[in-house]
């Protein structure tokens, strides 16, 4: 089976307080976006991970498509398969393409050996392989909130709005930058945000990451401005960095304007 895990992004991120487990409660919205890995399942004599394409830090065992199933293979009868994963989404980039490969490595063999794991078991598989994992398993807009692994249905829809997304290859653990932040619980509820004016939330949707990593990296902030000054109604930086991304109304070729950097462009669905 073929399948093509996709990044998303984050529309405003709040880390709201550090939780006694370490981890943070954090408020943002996810929105899935077009830039994808391949990852292909097939049965074989025993399990084999291989992956091609950007090289990934770790052994084929440290996978986060390794550890879906083995981790599936203790409760379910898995047969051997050789999972083939060719690596395009920029890692330690706050896309969650390590998340997606994961999530969607459940959705495949679920589908696969008719496993039939309901969605909920899914969603709890997924959080035992990091908090951007369960986002995976629904993969639509969504409003999450806790370790970023509880979500409510959004109105929101971007679709036909244009994404720019640039990442300049800085690669930044998500451990580096949840450990430069200081929780605070912002003043207004970013659902009812997301419901006013596109052009409001350039004021008003903030990523709590960008303060402490545009004065550490500030070529990250240099490159905002400058999707803002290409004509994005909205920019920001996803995730835990450090890729950027503009939304557009219309349609703009800008991989000239990066032409040092890895760029994905496409409409929003
Ligand atoms: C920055 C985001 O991408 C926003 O969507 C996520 O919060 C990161 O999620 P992730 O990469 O799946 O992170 P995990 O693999 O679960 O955790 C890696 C590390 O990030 C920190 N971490 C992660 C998520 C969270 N809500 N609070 C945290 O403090 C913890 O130090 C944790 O040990
Ligand atoms: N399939 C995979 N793809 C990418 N990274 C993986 C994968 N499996 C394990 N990893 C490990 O996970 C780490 C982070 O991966 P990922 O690309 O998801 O992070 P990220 O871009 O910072 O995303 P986010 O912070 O939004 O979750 C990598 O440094 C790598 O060691």
């Amino acid at each position: 089976m073929l399948v093509f895990p996709n990044a998303k992004i984050n529309l405003g991120l709040n880390i709201v307080e550090k939780r006694v487990d370490g981890f943070h409660n954090i408020e943002s919205c996810f929105y899935p976006v077009g830039w994808t890995d391949a990852l292909e399942i097939t049965p074989a004599g025993q399990f084999t991970f291989q992956s091609d394409g950007i090289a990934i830090p770790g052994n084929g065992n440290d996978n986060l498509c390794a550890k879906a199933y083995q981790m599936l293979a203790v409760d379910y009868d898995l047969p051997p398969v050789k999972i083939h994963l060719l690596k395009a989404i920029p890692i330690g980039a706050g896309l969650g393409g390590g998340s997606a490969d994961a999530a969607f490595t459940i959705k495949a063999l679920n589908q696969q050996f008719n496993l039939q794991i309901s969605h909920e078991k899914q969603l709890s598989y997924a959080r035992r392989l990091g908090s951007d994992c369960a986002f995976f398993i629904l993969n639509k807009p969504a409003y999450c909130f806790h370790r970023g692994d509880e979500f409510e249905d959004v109105s929101l829809s971007l679709a036909g709005k244009w994404i720019v997304m640039v990442n300049p290859g800085v690669h930044i653990s998500t451990v580096e930058a949840y450990s430069g932040v200081q929780a605070k619980r912002s003043g207004k509820d970013l659902r009812t945000v997301l419901k006013e004016p596109v052009a409001s939330w350039r004021d008003q949707i903030k990523n709590d990451f960008e303060a402490t990593l545009f004065v550490k990296y500030p070529l990250l902030e240099t490159i905002k401005n400058n999707l803002y000054n290409l004509g994005a109604f909205y920019a920001s930086m996803s995730g835990s960095g450090s890729t950027l991304y503009g939304i557009f109304d219309e349609e703009k070729n800008l991989k000239e304007n990066f032409r040092n950097y890895k760029v994905w462009q496409g409409f929003l669905d």
